[in-house]
């Protein structure tokens, strides 16, 4: 099915009615849910309202997609069904058309509720290019690595919409130097959004039932505090600063055909993280700094896949909500220019980049923007849009100099 002839919309263009993600637009009591063709939006409260759509409940009326998302799949493949038929056949433009905003027009607000937020260390070049990085003189894939999906969980409160600024977090640096992070830095990721909750363990073949849809996830890091804090525990106020997320939530069955099989895992995994079919997702990542294309990050390579990342999560019987986040874990491939963030990418500032306005970077400047975008094959030979994550660095709030 293709979008119909009076939506104007190109054969190739990444928001067709094969893509339909959905989001929340507008202000205060303002705000509604939304579906997204081309460079309009449907309000999807106003369509329910006017019966053309049934959703079973009042599921799409909402500021946020939270309801929505806890409805489980069957209702997410009704009202999928019922939107591609809408913004398709001719004979709804009618009623359908006055129901559309331009893109352009709305204030885009976080989609849903986050409830948890945990982000896992996924890509094997990542994490083997990190090892490198932050402990030199050890072996840089840690022992645990290939045996499970090796996570942390984050800071909910604190994950923000895309185009939100994004303030330099003060901490301490060293021992005795608290200040701004001289070195803040990003991490291009593949978020999955938990819909249907769980109240024990997720078998890795139940991903679908479960996961609503994914988002770009931008996991800025300040490399300073982080190297300093983290051990033994782990990544904590380094990343808790701000997470940035793209406004659009693309549904898991809008991925269907990007997937490709998972890579080869050796040494073999345990039963619960062995799939009937290991699959990931071809989606490919832009990352862009003040304009200027700097890497593209490959997510089909990563290594553990979204549902084994969910099958571990709930292995020792944590529950899960509906808006659970997890993140993939900083994209990185093979290749330099492949790499998920600048510590990577500039090779701890010792190859900085040269961006077209002819300065050069290592690690982000006050002002700098960072726009993540991706793309994924849909069916026919469609494109999946994500739309992008962008964030533009402020100065530290007056409140985090006062050093103690
Ligand atoms: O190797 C480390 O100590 C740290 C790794 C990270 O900072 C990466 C992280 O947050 C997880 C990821 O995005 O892959
Ligand atoms: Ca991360
Ligand atoms: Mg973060």
């Amino acid at each position: 099915m293709s979008a119909a002839v009076w939506l104007g919309l190109a054969d190739d263009d990444p928001f067709g009615v094969e893509n339909l993600p959905y989001c929340a637009f507008g202000q205060d009591r303002f705000r509604w849910t939304g579906v997204r063709i081309g460079d309009r939006i449907l309000n999807l409260a106003a369509a329910e309202g006017r019966g053309l759509i049934e959703a079973g409940g009042a599921f799409l009326g909402q500021p946020t997609l939270s309801r929505f998302m806890a409805a489980g799949r069957p209702v997410w493949t009704r009202v999928r069904e019922r939107l591609a038929e809408l913004l398709s056949a001719a004979r709804y433009r009618e009623s359908v058309e006055p129901l559309l905003v331009p893109v352009a027009d709305v204030r885009l607000a976080l989609p849903f509720e986050v409830a948890d937020y945990v982000d896992f260390y996924s890509s094997l070049e990542h994490a083997t290019n990190l090892g490198k990085l932050f402990r030199p003189d050890g072996e840089p894939l840690l022992p645990n690595w290939r045996h499970l999906p090796v996570g942390y969980h984050g800071r909910a409160g604190t994950v923000v919409v895309s185009g939100t600024e994004v303030p330099r977090p003060c901490g301490q640096r060293r021992a005795g130097d608290f200040g701004p992070s001289a070195r803040l830095d990003i991490e291009a990721e593949v978020g999955f959004v938990v819909g249907v909750p769980s109240q024990g363990a997720v078998a890795v073949d139940d991903f679908r039932e479960h996961v609503f849809g994914a988002v770009l996830v931008n996991d800025w890091s300040a490399r300073d505090l982080q190297a300093w804090e983290y051990q033994p525990l782990g990544p904590f106020l380094g990343k808790s600063f701000r997470t940035s997320i793209s406004p659009w939530v693309v549904p898991l069955d809008a991925l269907d055909a990007a997937r490709v099989p998972g890579p080869p895992q050796e040494p073999g995994v345990l039963p619960y993280l062995a799939a009937g079919e290991h699959y990931g997702y071809d989606i490919g990542l832009e990352v862009s700094w003040n304009g200027t294309l700097v890497s593209r990050p490959p997510f089909g390579g990563m290594y553990w896949t979204p549902a084994q990342q969910l099958a571990h999560m709930t292995v020792n019987g944590a529950w899960t909500r509906t808006g659970d986040l997890y993140a993939s874990g900083t994209v990185s491939g093979p290749q330099i220019e492949q790499t998920g963030s600048f510590i990577e990418r500039t090779w701890n500032g010792a190859r900085p980049v040269l961006l077209d306005d002819g300065t050069t970077r290592s690690f982000l400047l006050d002002g700098d923007t960072v726009a993540i975008s991706a793309t994924a094959p849909g069916p026919g030979g469609s494109r999946i849009g994500f739309g992008e994550v962008i964030g533009t660095i402020g100065c530290e709030s007056a409140g985090d100099r006062r050093s103690p």
